[in-house]
């Protein structure tokens, strides 16, 4: 069976993006979300796109983006795959999909067995499901937060699309989180980070041998 294949989120800056691709990032991550301390600004993203090389796949996250944001994503940054992280319908990825002919990752947070409910209305809209925890009630963002969902609530379960599991991972967990819900695919932001926003090379480094080794 193949490796598992990383997602390192909301990078900002070039030797952030380096250092993930030397050490094996499958995806990477950039945030077009003002509330988030990872945000980017369009001329920033497309920058650090250059840094990129083919094979790895760049990944714009937005949150209920409107056309107008997302026009202006697509146009100026080379991107591979939009990632909705908002409340977004199946109606709407779905038009997203259509409008602009890129794979979408739709992502949705599970708090509690119910919430595994909500997956199966984007299944036949997203190329791919992002398994994220809930965020915490009243919290600025909806993803982001370093916290885990209990992944027992997904063990052994089989989804007709390919899937990433997000929400709290780092490197010393993603091996626990892996054996227990078989995922092939993760994500993650907070834990490869020394302050909220702030990336670390090394934390980077031993989240995706940690990853990769499980
Ligand atoms: O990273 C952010 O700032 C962000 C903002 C808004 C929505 C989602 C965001 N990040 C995504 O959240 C999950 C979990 O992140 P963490 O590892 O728990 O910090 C992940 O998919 C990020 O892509």
């Amino acid at each position: 069976m193949d490796g598992i294949r990383v997602k390192i989120c909301g990078l900002t800056r070039p030797e952030h993006v380096r250092a993930a691709v030397a050490a094996g990032a499958g995806y990477l991550g950039f945030v077009f979300f003002p509330k988030s301390p990872r945000n980017l600004r369009i001329d920033a993203a497309a920058a650090l796109a250059l840094d990129v090389p083919p094979g790895v796949a760049k990944v714009a996250l937005v949150v209920d983006a409107d056309d107008a944001l997302l026009d202006e994503i697509t146009a100026h940054v080379p991107v591979d795959m939009l990632q909705l992280h908002g409340a977004e319908s199946p109606a709407r990825v779905a038009e997203i999909r259509a409008r602009y002919g890129l794979p979408v990752m739709k992502a949705v947070g599970i708090g509690e067995a119910a919430d595994l409910d909500k997956l199966d209305a984007y299944m036949p809209v997203a190329d791919q499901i992002l398994v994220d925890a809930k965020p915490p009630k009243g919290a600025d963002l909806p993803g982001g937060m370093g916290v885990p969902f209990d992944w027992r609530l997904i063990a052994g379960r089989h989804w007709g699309k390919p899937w990433m599991l997000a929400g709290g991972l780092t490197a010393q967990n993603v091996g626990l989180a892996v054996k227990l819900t078989g995922a092939r695919q993760v994500d993650v932001s907070s834990g490869v980070e020394c302050a909220p926003g702030e990336k670390d090379e090394g934390m980077i480094r031993d989240f995706i041998a940690a990853a990769q080794g499980s």
